[in-house]
């Protein structure tokens, strides 16, 4: 029996109701056994975490986590540009080496900054399960599939095999899912291919979707659907979990369609202000029934993975839009970002809040600074004034990845050399 005990930290669970209060967190065997004031159980090791707030992890529900070493490669470019001009050229010289570094590098950066749990949309994945696995993180993993070539096959065949090797792996924290990339880059027939699979063996779906302009008059002028009804034609939402990464230009009935779907809407709101995309109709998404969660996308497009500024720009544009400083206040976006996150990878049941029986997947954040004081309320203080930076320890499945902001499973000069090294490599003459 492996025990755990945090003492004295303002406990935030995230549970529908409850107020932060004062106590104490025990934890065997990676799950939370107890909560509450002035536990006294025997444990192999005490945190005491005075002035710290305990709440469960972040859960990054889009990411490409190898994207970070191209990181400030290639900005302030329109999405297709970017994407077609300076990303895909780059990730054409990836070797599976690369991307084991370069997701090494993003989950530092996700450890670092109070994540516990991600999405992750890329090739190579097997590098990137490994990475997940050596580091101590929990993932949802997918081999994003861009069929305009004809080597769909392999592509599928890829995606299969980091389904049957990798599902339930390091102790459940690795699950999986099948990634068609997108409307634009994945046609009718092989969609509708990796749909019907998705039925049949209940695998669910992550797809970006509706993220430009540009992207809804493709798609317009190739089948005269909204990215949104082109998936709902192929019966993308009748019985599959389905994460929809995006989801920025939705007309009303657009919306309608999503009524009711499993799964639902990943907003990644940096990435879609940087990329002057537009605003998520997440209000909408939410009176509709429909769960949002919150990502950052990669590295290469958002620059950060930094989940605290997704809080802040999320309840920011959805109180611009609507012109109303009431629409999602702090603790909502806190709610997205933590539960409703852990729905869209459907680990729900494990992880997303702080209970008995659940993983132990939870970070402290040290309030002892004056961004952080005097503490009226700490659900404000976390939305609109905390940064990654003010996260102190992270805990994944009761085992601790970083504490005093020291990483404890990774090896963080090794990392900057072999990221340095292997990004110059890969941007050289681009
Ligand atoms: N190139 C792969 C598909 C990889 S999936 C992940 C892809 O998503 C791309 N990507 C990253 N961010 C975005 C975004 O915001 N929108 C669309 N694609 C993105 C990324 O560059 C990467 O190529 C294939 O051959 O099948
Ligand atoms: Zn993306």
């Amino acid at each position: 029996m492996k025990t755990l005990l945090i003492k004295d930290c303002m406990i935030l669970t995230m549970v529908e109701g409850e107020k932060p209060f004062l106590g104490d967190i025990w934890i065997v065997d990676g799950r939370i056994a107890k909560i509450g004031p002035s536990l006294e159980e025997e444990a192999d090791r005490v945190i005491l975490a005075k002035n710290r707030v305990a709440m469960p992890g972040l859960i990054n529900t889009h990411n490409h986590a190898s994207m970070s070493l191209l990181r400030a490669f290639s900005d302030d470019l329109k999405l297709m540009d970017w994407l077609d001009k300076k990303m895909l050229p780059a990730e054409a010289r990836m070797t599976r080496e690369d991307v084991y570094w370069g997701t090494t590098l993003g989950i530092a950066e996700m450890i670092a900054s109070g994540t516990t749990a991600f999405a992750d949309m890329y090739v190579h994945m097997d590098a990137v399960a490994q990475a997940v696995l050596d580091s101590g993180i929990r993932a949802s993993l997918t081999r994003g599939m861009v069929f305009l070539e004809d080597d769909g096959e392999r592509r599928m065949a890829e995606a299969l095999d980091l389904i049957d090797n990798w599902t339930g792996a390091g102790d459940g924290r690795i699950t999986t899912m099948l990634g068609p990339h997108a409307p634009y880059t994945c046609p009718p027939k092989p969609l509708q291919g990796v749909i019907e699979l998705a039925h049949k063996r209940q695998i669910p779906l992550h797809i970006h979707l509706a993220e430009t302009i540009e992207e809804g008059e493709k798609i317009r002028a190739r089948y005269n659907q909204t990215p949104t009804e082109y998936l709902h034609e192929l019966g993308m939402f009748h019985d599959t979990h389905v994460l929809l990464a995006h989801a920025v230009h939705l007309n009303e009935s657009d919306v309608a369609l999503l009524r009711g779907m499993r799964g639902g809407v990943a907003h990644n709101p940096v990435s879609n202000l940087k990329l002057g995309c537009g605003i998520a109709p997440v209000r909408e998404l939410i009176e509709a029934g429909v769960t949002v969660g919150m990502g950052t996308d990669g590295a290469g497009s958002a620059t950060t993975l930094d989940m605290f500024a997704e809080i802040k720009a999320a309840t920011w544009m959805q109180k611009l839009k609507h012109g109303d400083p009431t629409v999602l206040p702090a603790e909502s976006a806190l709610r997205m970002a933590t539960i409703e996150s852990a729905k869209l990878l459907a680990i729900d049941h494990e992880v997303g809040t702080l209970e008995v029986g659940k993983r132990a997947d939870l970070i402290l954040i040290d309030l002892d600074k004056p961004h952080l004081q005097p503490v009226h309320d700490i659900l404000a203080l976390l939305a609109y004034s905390a940064t990654g930076a003010d996260v102190d320890t992270t805990i994944v499945n009761g085992e601790i990845l970083m504490h005093q902001r020291q990483f404890q499973t990774l090896q963080w000069e090794e990392i900057k050399r072999e990221a340095t090294t292997r990004a110059s490599r890969l941007v050289e003459g681009l």
